[in-house]
């Protein structure tokens, strides 16, 4: 008999069963395959046991189902449901512990509800449910994600962050997944804080720009996140040229309106406004077509749903360069700060700097300073990304960009624009983009008697002549 079990404690370590069979809880009970494969034979009147404890788990978790869940604290609740929520302390703190409740009860061992895009699927049983992200995450055995990354190898792991270490893992069903393993001597209380923020923040969201959370583990010292595999590197990978092709300024323009989407989202979209607070390169994921994804969440907060209310931060989080100095100045966190780092990016994104270079001459040292003096010489073109193609519609998408950028890192948040503002004027260059491209194109051809067909994001086939970058000689 398997039992669909409410609690998300007591997987295996390593796949093996550690505890004593005194230890054993409700859920324990010939809750999944995996767990049956894994419990060593005891003799036939200690399985027989297990059977009929089993019949009494699937009741139970049945009435549990049906029942409104009892309040943690509720001292009559059993030891066995203390332990399983004791994983889940710090949910308590949000605003909604019930529908984390929701979520455990409908939570199953192993694989058999798993998102998928935005449907929640029960072994294609339930897939037309459409009810994702209500249901929360999925909690995922050590033993599956040990098997996913053949036990957290070297060979797989794909990044390193604040966070801890990640690793591209393969699921038992097939799906790829980046698997994101918390940093051990990290686990103080604000750093489990944010371990929750984090799981609890993603596993409200849901939009094409943004990471997908598939489910966590929480065990013993133990903490992993199981997000969606993007599988092209980091924007910052990009810039550097560590990712093949160079990505071109209409590519560019593409990345900065995914992440205006996504931000927007977030600031407007969502049931409580989130606040990112970690927007930068590293963060934001690349997909095969160059779409951006925005990712780490471990910093974002939920904020009132009054947009002139303001958070006051014990804290500043963010990254060095990127940080608004208006939180920095008043530990007031808004989602003009999220503007501020936004503005940051769209310069990297002209410059290919990073917002901080510390190798230069030291006027030239903080990109955004460096960049917005040379717009306003009228000098843009000198501070595009060396490896970019300079044509008329490449210069002025970095001349817009950079203007807009200006707004963004404005210094008082009052006259910053929100990300809403950012997606117009984003899309508004695009659109004048595409229109030069086919005047460009236009002129070229009646020139040359060429038929030239416009295809989307290609912007070489209108290339003018190259303007020499003096910028060597200038610094
Ligand atoms: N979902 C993912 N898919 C593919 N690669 C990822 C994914 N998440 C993270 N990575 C890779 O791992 C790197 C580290 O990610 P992580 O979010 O832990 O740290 P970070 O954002 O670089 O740093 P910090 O945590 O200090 O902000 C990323 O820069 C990216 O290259």
């Amino acid at each position: 008999m398997r039992s669909r079990t409410p609690t998300p404690l007591l997987f295996p370590k390593n796949g093996k069963h550690q505890k004593a069979d005194s230890e054993y809880d409700w859920s324990d009970v010939g809750s999944s395959s995996e767990k049956a494969r894994n419990v060593s034979a005891l003799g036939a009147i200690r399985r027989a046991a297990k059977k009929v404890v089993g019949v009494f788990a699937f009741i139970f978790s049945g009435q549990r189902n049906l029942k409104p869940r009892k309040c943690r604290s509720d001292p009559g609740e059993s030891s066995t449901i203390d332990r399983a929520d004791s994983t889940l302390s710090g949910w308590t703190g949000y605003s909604s512990p019930s529908s984390f409740g929701r979520s455990i009860e409908r939570r199953v061992s192993g694989s058999q509800y798993r998102f998928s895009g935005s449907r929640f699927q029960n072994n294609g049983k339930d897939s037309s449910c459409s009810k994702s992200w209500h249901l929360g995450p999925v909690i995922f055995s050590f033993g599956e994600l040990q098997r996913a990354t053949a036990n957290f190898a070297t060979v797989h792991q794909i990044g390193e962050g604040g966070f801890g270490t990640v690793f591209k893992g393969k699921l038992d069903d097939g799906t790829f997944v980046a698997i994101k393993r918390a940093r051990k001597n990290n686990y103080g209380r604000s750093w489990l804080l944010e371990f929750k923020n984090e799981i609890y923040t993603l596993s409200k969201i849901e939009h094409m720009n943004l990471v997908k959370l598939y489910g966590f583990l929480e065990h013993e010292d133990e903490r992993v996140i199981v997000v969606e595999y993007v599988g092209n590197g980091n924007l910052r990978e990009h810039l550097d040229g560590l990712r093949g092709k160079r990505l071109e300024m209409a590519e560019r323009l593409e990345i900065a309106i995914d992440v205006a989407h996504a931000l927007t989202y977030l600031h407007t979209y969502t049931d409580t406004p989130i606040i990112h607070r970690d927007i930068k390169a590293s963060n934001i994921l690349i997909t095969e077509k160059l779409r951006a994804k925005v990712a780490d969440f471990g910093f974002a907060r939920l904020v009132s749903e009054d947009p002139g209310a303001t958070h006051i931060s014990t804290q500043v989080k963010g990254s060095a360069g990127y940080v608004d100095p208006d939180y920095l100045r008043t530990f007031q966190l808004t989602d003009k700060s999220d503007v501020y780092s936004f503005g940051v990016l769209l310069i990297e994104l002209v410059t290919g700097r990073r917002p901080i270079e510390l190798k230069r001459p030291r006027q030239d040292r903080l990109t955004v300073k460096w960049a917005l003096r040379r717009l306003k010489n009228d000098e843009a073109v000198l501070v595009m990304d060396p490896l970019l193609k300079r044509n008329r519609a490449a210069i002025e998408v970095a001349e817009k960009m950079l203007r807009l950028a200006s707004e963004c890192v404005s210094q008082t948040r009052g006259t910053r624009p929100s990300m809403k503002e950012c997606v117009e004027k984003l899309w508004a260059i695009r659109r004048e983009m595409k229109e030069t491209m086919i005047c460009s194109s236009a002129s070229v051809s009646s020139s040359s008697s060429a038929t030239h067909s416009f295809v989307g994001r290609d912007s070489d086939r209108f290339a003018l002549p190259r303007i020499i970058d003096d910028e060597k000689s200038t610094e």
